[in-house]
C-alpha cells in the first residue's frame, strides 16, 4: 500500500443501542495519506473500513480478522485516481458506457457524513453503520448536467453481513429526468483464482438479468461468498488476467491470481428518475463455508462487446 502510515484520531459514540454485552461501534479516523476513512465494528468482531474518497468500502473482515476483500498493494490513494480494490461505486456511469470517463465520477469524489439521512425502514438495532452523502459540484454539473443527492448506508450485520444501500434523488430544478448506469465494482479476495468458480462463469462479461443471489466459491479457503441484490438486474465478471495486470500501474503483476470482481449492476437498462424520484439499489455479502449453491446464470444472456 502506499502513502502514509494510517493513523486514529477520533472515536464516536455507536450509532444504536444495541442489546449485546459489546456494542456495535462506528470510530472516524485518518486513513492512508491522511483520506478520512470510517471504520465500522460489530459486537462478535467482524468490521468493515470505508473511505469518504469515493464512498468506498476497502476492507471487510470476518469475526477471525481475516480479509474478506482484496486491495491491491498498489492502490493509489490520491484523487483523481479511485482507488484499487473494495467496492468502488460506478456512477452515474458504468465502464465506457457514455460520455464520461471510466465508470463515472463518484468513485472519485469526496462524499461527506449523512448527518440527518431521511429514515430507512429496516431495523439498524444490533448494526454498526454510516451513511454518506454525495451532491453534485459546479464542475461535476459541467460534465453532467444534473442535480442529485446520492444517500449511501453501509452497514454491518451481526454475523457480519455487509450491506450497501444506494438512494439516489434526482433534485433537478428544470424538470428534467437523467438516466444513469451503474454497479457496486466489488474486489473479492480468493484464495487462487484457478480454484474458485462463480457458478462457471466467464471472466470480463456482462449477465443480464442474473438471479438476485450469486455465490463465489472459493474451493481452496473452503469459503462461499453470497452476493445478493435487489435493484440491480444485472451483474459484471472481471479478473484482468496476466496482461492487463501487468499494464495496470495501480496493480501488481501476480494479483489478478487472488481477486475477482463480481460486480452487482443496472447496465442494460438505464435507470431514469423524473425530478423527485428516488431509485434504490441494494448489495448484501456474507461469506459462509462452502459449499453453497444459487441459481445458474445463462451464458448466452450477455452483453456484448463489455
Ligand atoms: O480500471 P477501472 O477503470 O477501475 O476498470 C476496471 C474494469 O471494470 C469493469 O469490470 C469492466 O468490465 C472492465 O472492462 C474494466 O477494466
Amino acid at each position: 500500500m502506499s502513502g502514509e502510515k494510517e493513523k486514529s484520531t477520533v472515536t464516536s459514540a455507536p450509532p444504536s443501542p444495541s442489546p449485546s454485552s459489546v456494542a456495535p461501534s462506528v470510530e472516524f479516523s485518518k486513513g492512508i495519506n491522511g483520506l478520512q476513512k470510517v471504520i465500522l465494528r460489530e459486537s462478535r468482531g467482524s468490521s468493515a473500513e470505508v473511505y469518504l474518497y469515493g464512498g468506498h468500502v476497502t476492507s471487510w473482515k470476518n469475526d477471525h480478522g481475516e480479509e474478506l476483500l482484496f486491495l491491491s498493494s498498489k492502490a493509489i490513494f490520491k484523487p483523481p485516481k479511485a482507488i484499487r480494490g473494495g467496492i468502488p461505486i460506478c456512477f452515474p456511469q458504468f465502464a465506457s458506457h457514455g460520455t464520461l470517463d471510466q465508470h463515472g465520477f463518484a468513485r472519485n469524489r469526496f462524499w461527506a457524513v449523512d448527518e440527518d439521512p431521511p429514515p430507512f425502514p429496516t431495523n439498524t438495532l444490533n448494526k454498526a453503520f454510516v451513511d454518506l452523502i454525495l451532491k453534485p459540484s459546479e464542475e461535476d454539473t459541467k460534465i453532467w448536467p444534473h442535480s442529485f443527492e446520492y444517500r449511501l448506508r453501509i452497514a454491518l450485520g451481526p454475523g457480519g453481513d455487509l450491506m450497501l444501500t444506494s438512494r439516489i434523488r434526482n433534485t433537478n430544478s428544470d424538470g428534467k429526468p437523467f438516466s444513469f448506469t451503474f454497479a457496486y465494482h466489488t474486489y473479492f479476495s480468493v484464495s487462487d483464482i484457478s480454484e474458485v468458480r462463480v457458478e462457471g462463469l466467464e471472466v470480463d462479461k456482462i449477465y443480464l438479468s442474473t438471479p438476485t443471489k450469486i455465490a463465489i466459491i472459493d474451493h481452496e479457503k473452503k469459503r462461499t461468498f453470497v452476493l445478493r441484490k435487489d435493484g440491480l438486474p444485472d451483474a459484471v465478471v472481471w479478473n484482468p488476467w496476466d496482461k492487463k495486470a501487468k499494464a495496470m500501474a495501480d496493480f501488481g503483476d501476480d494479483e489478478y491470481k487472488h481477486m475477482l470482481c463480481v460486480e452487482a449492476a443496472a447496465v442494460e437498462k438505464a435507470v431514469t428518475l423524473k425530478p423527485g424520484e428516488e431509485w434504490k439499489g441494494r448489495l448484501e455479502l456474507s461469506a459462509v463455508p462452502s459449499s453453497y449453491c444459487s441459481g445458474q446464470l445463462d451464458p448466452q444472456r450477455v452483453l456484448q462487446g463489455s
